[in-house]
């Protein structure tokens, strides 16, 4: 392994702190020097349409994969629910970092709850998962799309164009933003999607001598519970035009997962909802839980909110 490290991230203020962050981590814990490449992405050119119909999430990582396959860097940061179920052939994730906040946040200047929105009133969020989950809570509401960095997106707050917007409380919190969250949805009315609030580091599979360094900042309460989260999104297809959420906390030594499944077609059916909890003691096990929950999903009707 070289003994410096190059770091491919995107440029979003967001991005940027998470790949410093990391960074710092290499140096103070593993006496690692990190030199960050800045990248543009396809997913942060796209603005004006909902990501889910140009080409996914994936459309975030495609970039820092190149960069890493070329030799251009050694190391993605990704925040994990923008990176795919199925890594491509050649990568890995080499750790998943303990995670931050996992809620949702409501923002709003005028408003601090949910329930204090007036009838009709316009939310901004352009996540499916938010919306179907938005819309049986309060099915009044008109929810608009939000796109953009976080900035952007409180910048379109705060020129009116919305009554409150829903954020991802990790990413506000990161960026010293945590004021601008007026309350957190529960866990369990706005459940979460694979993966939120954590960081997944990403290398080429062949780069072994990261592969061992970088377990060292690897979190396994964290790792697990988001392997077991993702494996129901990679059960069910993958797709990140679906409006699923997953959720997995440790009660003790077992975790419990949760999902819900929405319809792309918000008002045609109502959330499908399900939670297991089981004892998971390694990877194999929390992907085994995903499994399971993704299988009761397919149960309760799964099949037909699922594109193809
Ligand atoms: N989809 C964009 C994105 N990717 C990661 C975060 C926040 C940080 C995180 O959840 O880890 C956000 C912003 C948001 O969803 O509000």
């Amino acid at each position: 392994m070289t003994t410096s490290i190059i770091i491919a991230t995107r440029e979003s203020r967001l991005a940027l702190w998470q790949a410093e962050h990391v960074q710092a981590r290499l140096r103070d814990e593993l006496g690692l020097t990190a030199t960050l490449l800045g990248m543009t992405t396809r997913g942060d050119q796209i603005l004006d349409r909902t990501l889910s119909k140009v080409g996914g999430k994936g459309l975030f990582v495609k970039e820092l994969e190149a960069a890493l396959a070329e030799g251009r860097a050694q190391l993605a940061v990704h925040s994990l629910k923008d990176v795919p179920m199925e890594l491509p052939e050649g990568f890995l994730l080499a750790a998943v970092l303990e995670r931050e906040d996992p809620r949702d946040a409501f923002v709003s200047n005028d408003y601090a709850t949910v329930t204090d929105l007036p009838q009709g009133a316009v939310v901004g969020s352009s996540s499916l998962r938010r919306v179907t989950q938005l819309l049986s809570l309060r099915p009044d509401l008109r929810v608009e799309p939000l796109r953009g960095n976080l900035d952007t997106r409180l910048r379109k707050l705060d020129e009116g164009g919305y009554h409150a917007i829903v954020l991802a409380a990790a990413g506000l919190k990161r960026l010293g933003l945590a004021q601008r969250i007026r309350c957190h949805f529960e866990i369990d009315e706005m459940l979460p999607c694979a993966g939120q609030g954590a960081l997944g580091l990403e290398i080429r599979a062949d780069d072994s001598a990261l592969v061992a360094a970088l377990a060292r900042l690897a979190h396994t309460p964290t790792q697990l519970a988001c392997e077991a989260e993702r494996a129901v999104s990679r059960a069910l297809g993958g797709s990140c035009s679906m409006p699923l959420a997953a959720h997995a906390r440790w009660q003790g030594r077992s975790l419990r997962l949760e999902a819900a499944l929405g319809h792309a077609e918000v008002h045609l059916s109502p959330l499908l909802r399900t939670g297991v909890e089981a004892y998971v003691g390694d990877m194999a096990g929390a992907r085994a839980l995903g499994q399971q929950v993704a299988l009761r999903l397919r149960e309760l009707g799964a099949g037909a909110y699922l594109p193809g």
